[in-house]
C-alpha cells in the first residue's frame, strides 16, 4: 500500500533528529503515593514501541502525562521537541494534528456513524467542505479494512474489533507521524486480535508512524514492537527489544517473559 498523500505537510515538517517523544525526570504522585518517580523515556522516530508493567504500575498515567491530559508534578515531557506545557491554543492544536490517539475502549461518539466517527477531526482541525472530509474519511475506512457498508452504521451495531478498526482510522484522520495505542487488541478475539496487529504492523510500516502503545498483549509484543519499554519500580527500568529483556535478570521482566505465557508468545514468534 502506497502512503496516503497528506493534508497539510507544513505542519508535519519533520526534523529527523528530534524524537517525537521526550519524557524526562517525571514524577506523578497522588496524595502519599508516588506513581512515577524521575521516569525517562525516549521514543525515537519511526520507531514502534510497547509499553508494559504490571496493573497499577502507571502506564495510564504516563500517557496521560504525555497527552497533556494531565499535569505532572515534575519534569518534563517534550512532543517533537517541544515542551508541552505552556503552548498557545494554535500550538497545541498544531501538535495535536501530528498526533493521533486509539483509546481502549475507541471513544466513538455514539450517535454518529462511522463515517462522520473518522471525519470528526477533519471537520475540526481543517476548513475541508464535509464532500472532501466524507472522501477523505472514506480512504481512511478503506485502510483500516472495512468497506463502504461500513460508513453509516452507528457504533452499537459495530464488533469490538471493528470499533477498534473505526478508533484506528480516526485517529489516522490528520495523517499524524505519532501514533499512541492503549490496549489496542484488549478484547478482540486471539484471531482478531492477530489481525489488528498485522494491520498495525502494515500502516506504520507504510505511513511512517511512530507507535507508543500500551500493551498486556505478549503476542503483540513479539509481533509488532521494535523495542519494549518495561514500567517497574516507578520507572522505565529497561528499554530493549524483547529479545534482549528474555535475558534481562528484572524479576518482573523474568516473570513476565519467562513465564508459561511469555514463553507461548515467543515459540508462536518464532514459528
Ligand atoms: N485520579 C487518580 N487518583 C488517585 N489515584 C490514581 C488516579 N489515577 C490513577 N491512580 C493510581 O495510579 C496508579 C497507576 O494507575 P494506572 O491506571 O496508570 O495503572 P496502569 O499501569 O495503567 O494499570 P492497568 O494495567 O491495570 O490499566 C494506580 O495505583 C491507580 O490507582
Amino acid at each position: 500500500m502506497s502512503a496516503a498523500p497528506r493534508i497539510e505537510d507544513a505542519a508535519a515538517a519533520p526534523d529527523a533528529d528530534t524524537p517525537p517523544v521526550e519524557v524526562r525526570g517525571l514524577v506523578n504522585r497522588f496524595g502519599e503515593r508516588t506513581i512515577h518517580e524521575n521516569l525517562d523515556l525516549t521514543v525515537e522516530r519511526g520507531e514502534i514501541l510497547g509499553v508494559v508493567g504490571g496493573s497499577g504500575s502507571g502506564k495510564t498515567v504516563l500517557l496521560n502525562s504525555i497527552l497533556g491530559l494531565r499535569q505532572a508534578d515534575e519534569g518534563e515531557v517534550l512532543l517533537f521537541g517541544q515542551d508541552v506545557r505552556g503552548l498557545s491554543e494554535s500550538e497545541r492544536a498544531k501538535l495535536e494534528r501530528r498526533t493521533g490517539v486509539l483509546f481502549q475502549q475507541g471513544a466513538l461518539f455514539s450517535s454518529l456513524t462511522v463515517l462522520e466517527n473518522v471525519g470528526a477531526p477533519l471537520l475540526e482541525h481543517t476548513g475541508l467542505t464535509r464532500d472532501f472530509v466524507d472522501e477523505v474519511a472514506a480512504m481512511k475506512i478503506a485502510m483500516v479494512g472495512l468497506g463502504p457498508e461500513s460508513h453509516h452504521l452507528k457504533p452499537a451495531e459495530l464488533s469490538g474489533g471493528m470499533r477498534k478498526r473505526v478508533g484506528l482510522a480516526r485517529a489516522l484522520a490528520l495523517d499524524p507521524e505519532l501514533l499512541f495505542l492503549d490496549e489496542p487488541t484488549a478484547g478482540l478475539d486471539p484471531i482478531g486480535a492477530a489481525a489488528f496487529d498485522e494491520l498495525i504492523r502494515r500502516l506504520s510500516e507504510s505511513l511512517g508512524l511512530t507507535l507508543f502503545m500500551i500493551t498486556h498483549d505478549l503476542d503483540t509484543l513479539y509481533a509488532v514492537c521494535d523495542k519494549v519499554a518495561v514500567l517497574a519500580d516507578r520507572r522505565v527500568v529497561e528499554k530493549a527489544t524483547v529479545q534482549e529483556l528474555e535475558a534481562s535478570d528484572h524479576p518482573w521482566i523474568r516473570e513476565y517473559f519467562l513465564g508459561p505465557r511469555g514463553r507461548a508468545a515467543a515459540a508462536g514468534a518464532s514459528r
